[in-house]
C-alpha cells in the first residue's frame, strides 16, 4: 500500500443500475462521501430497478480493456474497487490489467448474487473469479457469496461465518471482510479476518426496505477510506458507521417501490449543510452595495456638505471634534477588547494597533484642535453608537465584534477620500480634511476589511448574519453621528 493520500482517487470497475442504487452509480456516491475521487469503468449495462434485474449486456471485452487503459495510461490510481464482472472473459481482462496497472490497494465485491436474489454471475464465471484473489487485497463476500469462494454449504450463525472465512483467507491468502446481514437477528455483525486474525464490528439491525447496494457502498467507502488512511480496521469501523447512517435515511430518497436505495449523502447533508461557502470578496461587495443607503445620506447631510464646501460653521466643527474626541476615547477600548478576543497573534496585534491609533488621534484631536479643553460630555447619539459598540464587545463573539468595529475604518476612509479632494487653497477646514488622507489610517481600512470580510466567509449562517447586523447598525450609527452636529452654516 502507498502512502495515504488527502482526497484519494478510487477506481470503480462495475456494472450499472440506472435507478442510482448499485453498481458504479452508488460506487462513486460512496466514493465522494468517503472523501474520494471517484472514477468508474463500467463491465455491463444491467436493466434494472429496485424490484430486480430485467436483463444485462456485457460490451465487448477490447471495449473494456481500453476503458480500463485510459484511467491508468492517465491518471495514478491509489485504490481499486472491483463490482460487477459478468463472465469469464470479464474476470480475465481487469485481470490482466491489475497485472498492468498494479494499483496499491484492491477490493474486490464478489457481486454473485443481487439483493433481490437475481444471480448476476454464472458458475464458469464463479470459478474464474477465485483466479483474481492473487491480486485482490480484501473481499467482501456476504454469506452465500462467502459459500461459494469456501465451496461449502451457506453458514447458518454468525460461529459458522468466521470459521468459513478464516478457512478461505487461509486458502487463498486474502483479507476477508465478512458480513452477516444476511443472518436473521437484531445485529448485523461484520468481521474482518486474515488468516486466524478476526476482528469484529457490531452493528444494530435497522428496519427498513432500503437496502438496494448496500454491498457496493460499504467496498467503496473501504476502498475509499483504506487509501485516505492505510488502516483497514479503521476504514471497516468508519465505512460501517457511515452506512448504517446512510441506511437508517434510505426511505426518506422515496426511490422506487422495491428495496430502495441507502442515502450515500444523508449525513453528509445534515452537517454540512448545501450552501456554498461566500468568499470574502463576495462578502466585501455585497455588505458594501447594501448600505448604499446609508452611504448616500451620509454624503447628503448638511454637516458633511458644509465641511466640503467650507460653509460648515466654527461652532458646528468645534462641537463634532469634542464629540469625536469622547467618541475616539471609548472606540480605543472596544478595539482593546477585539484585541482580548481575537483568536490569532495577527488579528490580535492588529485590533491592538488600532487601540493604540485611536488614542494618538483622540490625543492629537484635544492637543492641536481642541486646544487642551476637556470636550463636554458625549451627545445622545454618540452614547448610543459607544453603548452598541461596548454592548457587542461585552456579548464576547471577536467575530460580531470585528464586524462592528469595521464602519468606522469603512465608512470614514470612504468620506475621507471624497472630502479631502475639496481641500483647496484658503478652505477654512484644509488641514482638518488633509488628515483624512493619513496613509496609515488608509492601510489599516484595507486590512480590517480583508481581517472581517475573511471572518465572515468562514463564519456559520448564523455567526455571518449575526456580524452583518453588528456591521449594519454600527453604519447606521456612523450616519447618526454626521447627522448630530448643530446645524449651522456660515
Ligand atoms: N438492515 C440493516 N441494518 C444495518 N446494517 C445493514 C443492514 N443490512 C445490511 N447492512 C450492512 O450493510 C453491509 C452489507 O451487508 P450485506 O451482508 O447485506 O451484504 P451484501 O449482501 O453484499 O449487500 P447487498 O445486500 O447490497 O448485496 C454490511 O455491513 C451490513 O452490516
Ligand atoms: C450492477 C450491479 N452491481 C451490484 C449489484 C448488487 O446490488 P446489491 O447491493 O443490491 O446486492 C447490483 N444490483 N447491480
Amino acid at each position: 500500500m502507498s502512502a495515504p493520500v488527502q482526497v484519494p482517487r478510487v477506481l470503480s470497475i462495475a456494472g450499472t443500475d440506472p435507478t442510482g442504487g448499485a453498481g458504479v452509480q452508488a460506487d462513486l456516491k460512496s466514493i465522494a462521501a468517503q472523501g474520494g475521487y471517484g472514477m468508474a469503468v463500467v463491465t455491463a449495462l444491467v436493466a434494472q430497478n429496485t424490484h430486480g434485474v430485467r436483463s444485462v449486456h456485457v460490451p465487448p471485452v477490447a471495449f473494456l480493456a481500453e476503458q480500463l487503459d485510459a484511467v491508468s495510461d492517465d491518471v495514478e490510481i491509489d485504490a481499486v474497487k472491483i463490482g460487477m464482472l459478468a463472465g469469464r472473459e470479464v474476470m480475465e481482462t481487469v485481470s490482466a490489467w491489475l497485472d498492468r496497472a498494479r494499483p496499491p490497494v484492491v477490493v474486490l465485491d464478489p457481486v454473485m448474487v443481487a439483493t433481490s436474489g437475481d444471480r448476476l454471475l454464472d458458475a464458469d464465471a464463479e470459478e474464474a473469479l477465485r483466479g483474481l484473489l492473487p491480486r485482490v487485497d480484501l473481499i467482501t463476500p456476504n454469506v452465500p457469496e462467502l459459500a461459494v469462494f469456501a465451496e461449502e454449504a451457506p453458514a447458518t450463525s454468525w460461529g459458522e461465518v468466521l470459521a468459513q472465512a478464516s478457512r478461505v483467507s487461509a486458502a487463498y491468502g486474502v483479507r476477508v471482510l465478512a458480513k452477516g446481514g444476511h443472518l436473521d437477528g437484531e445485529s448485523v455483525p461484520d468481521a474482518l479476518v486474515d488468516g486466524s486474525r478476526v476482528v469484529e464490528f457490531t452493528g444494530a439491525r435497522i428496519t427498513t426496505t432500503s437496502t438496494h447496494g448496500t454491498g457496493c457502498s460499504l467496498s467503496s467507502a473501504v476502498a475509499t477510506i483504506v487509501a485516505r488512511t492505510g488502516s483497514w480496521e479503521q476504514a471497516t469501523a468508519d465505512a460501517k458507521r457511515w452506512l448504517a447512517e446512510s441506511i437508517a435515511h434510505g426511505e426518506d430518497l422515496r426511490v422506487g417501490s422495491g428495496h430502495g436505495p441507502v442515502s450515500h449523502f444523508a449525513g453528509l447533508w445534515a452537517r454540512g449543510g448545501l450552501t456554498t461557502r461566500l468568499t470574502a470578496a463576495e462578502v466585501e461587495r455585497d455588505w458594501w452595495d447594501a448600505v448604499a443607503d446609508v452611504r448616500a445620506a451620509i454624503d447628503d447631510l448638511g454637516f458633511v456638505r458644509g465641511l466640503g464646501d467650507g460653509t460648515l460653521s466654527k461652532e458646528a466643527f468645534g462641537w463634532y471634534l469634542a464629540q469625536d474626541a469622547l467618541y475616539l476615547r471609548d472606540y480605543a477600548r472596544v478595539l482593546a477588547e477585539a484585541s482580548r478576543l481575537a483568536p490569532t497573534l495577527g488579528e490580535q496585534a492588529f485590533w491592538a494597533s488600532g487601540a493604540h491609533g485611536a488614542l494618538v488621534t483622540e490625543l492629537a484631536l484635544h492637543t492641536d484642535w481642541l486646544g487642551g479643553v476637556e470636550p463636554a460630555a458625549p451627545s445622545a447619539t454618540t452614547t448610543a453608537y459607544l453603548d452598541h459598540l461596548l454592548a457587542t464587545a461585552a456579548r464576547g463573539d471577536h467575530r460580531v465584534l470585528a464586524a462592528a468595529v469595521l464602519p468606522c475604518y469603512w465608512i470614514y476612509a470612504d468620506l475621507g477620500e471624497r472630502l479631502r479632494g475639496l481641500a483647496t487653497d484658503g478652505h477654512p477646514y484644509r488641514d482638518w480634511l488633509l488628515t483624512y488622507g493619513d496613509p496609515a489610517f488608509e492601510s489599516a481600512t484595507e486590512q480590517a476589511i480583508v481581517v472581517v470580510t475573511r471572518l465572515a466567509a468562514e463564519a456559520d449562517d448564523a455567526t455571518r448574519d449575526a456580524m452583518w447586523r453588528a456591521f449594519r447598525a454600527s453604519c447606521e450609527h456612523e450616519l447618526a453621528f454626521f447627522a448630530a452636529p448643530p446645524d449651522g452654516t456660515v
